[in-house]
């Protein structure tokens, strides 16, 4: 069914690049969500994943308690390396192409400054027309300097870096928050939010898994890690951690599993190979369809849902920049997501039911 308030496909006049906005709800108030910039097969897909991730904001939004609604904005790069820069060791797909399968093929390893620039400002003249529906921040492929370009054509952009006036990097955050889940996921597991001694498999050391690692491996938690672009295997290098391929790492016999790469990884193939206990981590979108969150419950495999783990970066610029809250107050409602998924697991718990199931009817 379609249920989004409204969609721009746009090719930009400026870049000549399909820019796509969707705005799947502004029911709570204005629709936020990232800005991706990746590389897809088709520009219909980033069509798919602009839908599909708009709407998970809404429930991500609704859940955190916030008073916004869904949206996201795709800028499609084409996978041939004809309009953007030679695509870097993280631009395809892994050998293993189990992991990751709905959404981007890859994030650009470099695309060129100029057209990086012309699609920014056609991203922020879209959100300009929008009048204040929608605004936008970083997601893969972006970060706090091409807020500030998207911000030469439109003010509704958060997460500037702070000497710009915006709340910077919200991937610290996402990770603060992350770490809070994974507290409630061995609460759940063990009975104490004590990390330590407890396996963990951290698949994508980008912004937000690389955090997260260093987290985990600072609380004295054990470590598996990987990730398609080689060069992050200094971080397993930094932090002790076991290095393996990404299809490995899916597959490692850990505690939990934490995804950190792309969305689309847990699909009916993949959750008969999965050897961890529970799965909680930041990557958007996981599972590929809503039925797989029952298959993971029939395997006994505790799955937080992500739009509960993710939130932390969201909860933390919406309120910094947004509600004009200190960064401690940010701060206390981003650890506040180990309360949330506490509560949702317990109830969970107590119905028989998948996790997924009790966050599709919440608040
Ligand atoms: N940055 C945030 O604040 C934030 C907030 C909410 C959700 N997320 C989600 O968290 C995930 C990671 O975000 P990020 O900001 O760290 O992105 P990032 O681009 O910095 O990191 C992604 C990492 O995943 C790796 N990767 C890509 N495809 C892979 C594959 N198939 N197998 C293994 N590794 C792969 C990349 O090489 C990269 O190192 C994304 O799904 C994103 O949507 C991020």
């Amino acid at each position: 069914m379609f249920s989004h308030e409204r969609v721009v496909v746009r090719r930009g006049p400026e870049s000549g690049l399909p820019i796509i906005v969707a705005i799947h709800s502004t029911a709570r108030g204005q629709a936020i969500g990232g800005c991706r910039m990746a590389t897809y097969p088709d520009w219909r897909d980033g069509l798919a994943d602009a839908l599909r991730l708009s709407a998970a904001m809404t429930t991500k939004c609704a859940l955190a308690g916030l008073p916004n609604g869904g949206g996201k904005t795709v800028i499609a790069l084409p996978p041939a390396p004809a309009a953007v820069d030679p695509v870097g060791p993280d631009g395809s797909v892994g050998a293993d192409g189990s992991v990751g399968s709905v959404g981007p093929v890859g994030v650009p390893g470099s695309v060129g400054p100029e057209l990086r620039r012309a699609a920014l400002h056609d991203v922020g003249v879209v959100i300009a027309e929008l009048g204040g529906a929608y605004a936008t921040g970083p997601d893969v492929g972006t970060g706090p300097d091409d807020m500030v370009t998207i911000g030469e054509r439109t003010e509704h952009v958060f997460c500037r870096p702070v000497e710009r006036g915006g709340s910077g990097d919200s991937s610290p955050a996402t990770a603060i928050g992350t770490i809070a889940a994974l507290r409630a996921i061995c609460t759940e597991l063990f009975g104490s939010p004590d990390l330590s001694g407890h396996s963990f498999a951290v698949l994508g050391l980008g912004r937000v898994g690389g955090h997260v690692a260093r987290l985990l491996a600072a609380a004295g938690a054990r470590l598996v890690v990987s990730d398609i672009d080689p060069a992050r295997r200094s971080v397993a290098t930094d932090l002790d951690a076991a290095w393996t391929s990404p299809g490995e790492c899916l597959r490692a016999d850990v505690d939990v599993l934490v995804p950190a790469a792309m969305g689309g990884l847990l699909t009916p193939a993949s959750v008969p190979t999965l050897h961890c206990r529970a799965i909680a981590g930041p990557a958007n979108n996981q599972l590929d369809a809503p039925p797989t969150a029952t298959l993971l419950h029939d395997r006994g495999i505790l799955w937080a849902p992500d739009q509960v783990v993710s939130a932390g970066g969201i909860i933390h610029a919406t309120g910094v920049e947004l509600r004009h809250e200190s960064e401690a107050e940010a701060l206390a409602r981003v650890e506040s997501i180990g309360d949330t998924l506490a509560t949702l697991l317990r109830t969970a718990t107590a119905e028989g039911r998948p996790p997924a199931e009790i966050a599709a009817r919440l608040p």
